[in-house]
């Protein structure tokens, strides 16, 4: 039938568990399930001097919490899950991590940004 996902593509939820549980078995010292550093400054975080300038611009003087945890590993290029209440500074968050790993040499496309607008309405 017209729209229906070919046979054996869909989603199965037990194979997504058995793989993230193989993951997270063979490469153990690689998964956190938190990220215990705190950066209570945007100097502290290493960020580019453009960045910074910018965040500055924007009248942030102290990151939030989320953004105290969140930027730094984002910029290390780690994949993170990061969960914060709304209108705490997520935005902000992986926004500075896309634009401090930006070459702004690169005219091509570096980022994509996929947002459930459904919950955001
Ligand atoms: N460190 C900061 N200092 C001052 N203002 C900030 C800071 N971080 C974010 N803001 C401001 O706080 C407001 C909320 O931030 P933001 O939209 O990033 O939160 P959010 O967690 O992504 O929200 P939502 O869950 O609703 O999408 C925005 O107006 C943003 O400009």
């Amino acid at each position: 039938m017209a729209g229906l996902a070919p046979e054996g593509s869909q989603f199965d939820a037990g194979k997504f568990d058995q793989k993230m549980n193989d993951l997270i078995a063979a490469d153990g010292d690689e998964f956190w399930t938190s990220y215990d550093e705190v950066y209570d400054s945007f100097d502290a975080m290493g960020l580019a001097e453009n960045l910074l300038r910018g965040i500055y611009a924007y009248g942030f003087e102290k990151p939030s919490a989320i953004q105290q945890r969140g930027i730094v590993p984002f910029c290390k290029g780690l994949d993170v899950i990061q969960q914060a209440q709304s209108g705490t500074g997520k935005t902000a968050t992986f926004c500075s991590g896309v634009l401090q790993q930006l070459d702004y040499n690169v005219t091509q496309c570096q980022a994509l940004v996929l947002a459930p607008t459904r919950e955001l309405a």
